[in-house]
């Protein structure tokens, strides 16, 4: 069988879509999640989880109440204490996170930022005695974790941070205090009400001297009754657009004692009597936030593709209007505008999760590095998950939202679940640096590229930036994705150009440096997105050459041509200088054909992913396809319906019906 998720009893329609897909869906995942063993791996922690009754959700999640998601979230939790060994190699980070989005899914618990943040930073910022001390009890769960450095008045702009770890050399303590309201942290998820613990970003202020953000492990409760220690003032920030089953929260200082080893001190140190030592690059103490940016090409693309399995899976049971055939109604997955809606998405979604795999050993890699001493990659990285957060937020806000729409109405409704994918996954935009700024700190590095390439020293460029430094040449569409890949380039190189001379302009016009950026930032942030997607372009290219499988790289060599003529023709006002407008139009009908070729294989490509129905929590979704019986399942457990006449109804409806009637 080449798609293993056909099942007696399944949609015929689905089952259908299923027998047509052309290559092995269990080989896909493999490429999908980067080897065998790990879609083995992933299958199998599946399969463990389902035996375990108590993992599944006590009731939909759609019904539940805020406090009742947390609740629900923290019982999974203590279960899943009970069975993490046997479960999954507790070492293994992917791993890891498989268990997290199955069991819990993606509205935020109790170690959201635990996993992904505060182990993180112990493990790049605290030396060798710190992580002695803490790591151990963090990774057995002893203690419960966040990252808390954003304030209510900043969080964009590190060096405005208002909280200070003021250091005393008599007492060999800092004093941590939130000076004003504005210096509340705010934000920190699971930092409300699950943590014990946190790693807080303050200013270090040694002898009045100012050194700026560095981070610290700080115990914010008691062990054994979970009350906040005296001096801190912690709590939730309330209900969010999205991802409230996590506790997002506030955190304030009032002179809050913390012994001196307590700063992470594996970069930079301060002595007993007060000597500071400074790290050796000066944005080391940012790691953890590179870390989550090097994974969010991977996140996003999973949460495109779970609002993609919902989309492509109902667009082939959904049957609406005819086409030639007038005695049944079509799968709305044949119009071309329905495809046309996913298909881009889905080669998206591939892409992203491609460099995902890229960008995330990038960073296990620098972690090596820069263990060894070795700071020169961060520039790099930084550059480019800067720019690659921005991006996937971005497009993989706008591809939910046409998943949602090719849902129809049921898209709308919570049975579907993408608002809920939605709004957690373009909270994307905004953690992690928001995308704008994101973008202006990779322009500041491709203003820098071709600053070198003007002085002749273009053999100092970084890795992807050569392109900056080569001449146009003319381009031959016929030639293969690799001419698209060409037009990406000119277009990139044409307009990373254009914003740094716009720049240099300003700045010879008399402007100072920053005003000059400012007034030059749209078109910077322009470079720095057509520069990602180059990027993106590229990296999916590069990984499906290098399968050898025949059958699995056809259908993604289809896929590779959706995305490059769809994105050569969403960046047509760019091309049209280097591409003609005839050039344009034929590229839009090799889109057309691409689409068609692709349409066998939809159901199986998303398949691939397999995402179980316990993750994807969708009724609509659901891999047996029987939409209209589980919608109407669904509906009839609301709450709502669980009495024919509700109290309002007795208590205003009514009587005011009544009194009309007089
Ligand atoms: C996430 C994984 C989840 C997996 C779980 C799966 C289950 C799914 C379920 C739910 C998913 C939801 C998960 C929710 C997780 C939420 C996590 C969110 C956590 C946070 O948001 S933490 C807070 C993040 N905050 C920020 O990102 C702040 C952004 N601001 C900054 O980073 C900085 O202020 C700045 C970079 C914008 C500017 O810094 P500054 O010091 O002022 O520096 P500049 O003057 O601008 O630049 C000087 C120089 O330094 C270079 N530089 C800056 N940063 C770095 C760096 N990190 N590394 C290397 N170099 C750096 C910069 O380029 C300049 O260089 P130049 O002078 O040009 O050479
Ligand atoms: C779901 C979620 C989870 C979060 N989790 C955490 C967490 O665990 N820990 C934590 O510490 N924080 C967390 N945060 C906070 C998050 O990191 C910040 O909200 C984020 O970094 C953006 O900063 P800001 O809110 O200060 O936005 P602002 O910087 O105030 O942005 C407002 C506007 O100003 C613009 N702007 C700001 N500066 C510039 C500039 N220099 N140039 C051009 N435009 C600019 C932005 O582009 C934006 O349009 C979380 C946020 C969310 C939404």
């Amino acid at each position: 069988m080449l798609n293993k998720s056909i099942m007696d009893g399944d949609n015929p329609d689905l089952t259908e879509e299923r027998m047509k897909g052309a290559f092995d869906t269990d080989k896909m995942a493999a490429v999908i999640y980067g080897s065998e063993k790990f879609a083995i791996r992933r299958r199998e922690i599946t399969e463990s989880i389902s035996r375990i009754p108590q993992l599944a959700d006590s009731k939909p999640f759609s019904f539940m109440t805020r406090e009742e998601k947390i609740s629900e979230s923290c019982r999974k939790l203590s279960v899943l204490s009970e069975h993490w060994n046997q479960l999954i190699d507790t070492n293994n980070e992917e791993e890891a996170l498989h268990l997290y989005r199955e069991v819990l899914g993606l509205e935020g618990h109790a170690f959201s930022l635990h996993e992904t943040m505060f182990i993180p930073s112990l493990v790049a910022q605290a030396n060798d005695e710190q992580q002695e001390k803490w790591l151990g009890r963090a990774k057995r769960r002893e203690i419960i974790g966040c990252y808390a450095q954003t304030e209510m008045g900043h969080g964009t702009n590190l060096r405005a941070l208002e909280t200070t770890a003021t250091y005393y050399p008599s007492t060999q303590e800092f004093i941590l205090h939130t000076p004003t309201e504005t210096a509340l942290k705010w934000w920190p998820g699971a930092l409300g009400k699950s943590s014990n613990y946190a790693v807080v970003v303050a200013d270090l202020v040694i002898r009045d001297t100012h050194y700026g953000a560095h981070p610290f492990m700080v115990q914010l409760r008691d062990e054994k009754t979970h009350n906040p220690l005296p001096g801190i003032t912690v709590g939730d920030i309330g209900p969010k657009m999205a991802f409230n089953g996590a506790d997002n929260g506030f955190l304030g200082f009032n002179q809050y004692k913390l012994p001196r080893d307590h700063m992470l001190m594996r970069h930079s140190r301060v002595e007993e009597n007060g000597t500071y030592t400074k790290p050796p690059h000066a944005k080391i103490g940012y790691s953890s936030m590179v870390k989550v940016r090097s994974r969010m090409a991977m996140d996003q693309g999973l949460f495109m593709v779970s609002a993609l399995v919902i989309a492509v899976r109902y667009s082939a049971v959904r049957r609406q209007g005819f086409l030639d055939d007038k005695s049944r109604e079509v799968k709305v997955l044949d119009y071309q505008t329905q495809q046309h809606r996913l298909f881009p998405s889905i080669a998206r979604a591939y892409a992203f999760i491609f460099c995902g795999f890229e960008t995330i050993q990038l960073y296990d890699q620098l972690l090596i590095d820069v263990k060894n001493g070795d700071t020169s990659g961060m520039s790099d990285l930084h550059a480019l998950t800067s720019g690659l957060k921005s991006v996937v937020t971005h497009q993989t806000g706008e591809g939910i939202e046409q998943a949602r729409m090719a849902c129809g109405g049921h898209g709308y409704s919570m049975a579907s679940y993408i608002s809920e994918i939605y709004g957690v996954a373009i909270g994307g935009c905004t953690y992690e640096g928001e995308n704008m700024v994101m973008l202006l700190q990779l322009a500041r590095y491709l203003v820098k590229s071709v600053e070198l390439v003007k002085t002749g020293k273009s053999k100092e460029l970084g890795p992807m930036m050569n392109y900056l430094a080569e001449p146009d040449t003319q381009i031959d569409l016929t030639s293969g994705p690799e001419a698209y890949v060409k037009v990406f380039q000119h277009a990139a190189r044409r307009q990373v150009w254009k914003a740094t001379d716009k720049f240099h302009q300003l700045m010879e016009s008399g402007q100072s440096r920053d005003i000059a950026w400012n007034n030059s930032a749209v078109e910077l942030t322009r470079a720095s997105r057509l520069h990602t997607r180059l990027y993106i372009m590229e990296t999916f290219i590069r990984r499906v050459s290098s399968i050898s499988d025949v059958s699995i790289k056809k259908v993604l060599i289809d896929l590779v041509n959706v995305h490059v003529n769809y994105e050569v023709l969403d960046i047509g006002t760019y091309a049209l200088e280097h591409v003609s407008s005839t050039q344009l139009d034929s590229i839009r009908s090799q889109l057309y054909s691409s689409l068609d070729t692709l349409r066998p294989n939809a159901v199986s490509l998303i398949d691939s992913f397999q995402i179980s129905d316990m993750q994807l929590r969708s009724v609509l979704g659901r891999r047996d396809g029987h939409v209209y019986t589980n919608l109407f399942e669904w509906a009839k457990a609301s709450p709502l319906n669980q009495t024919h006449v509700l109290p309002s109804v007795n208590q205003y409806l009514k009587p005011m019906m009544d009194k009309a009637k007089l």
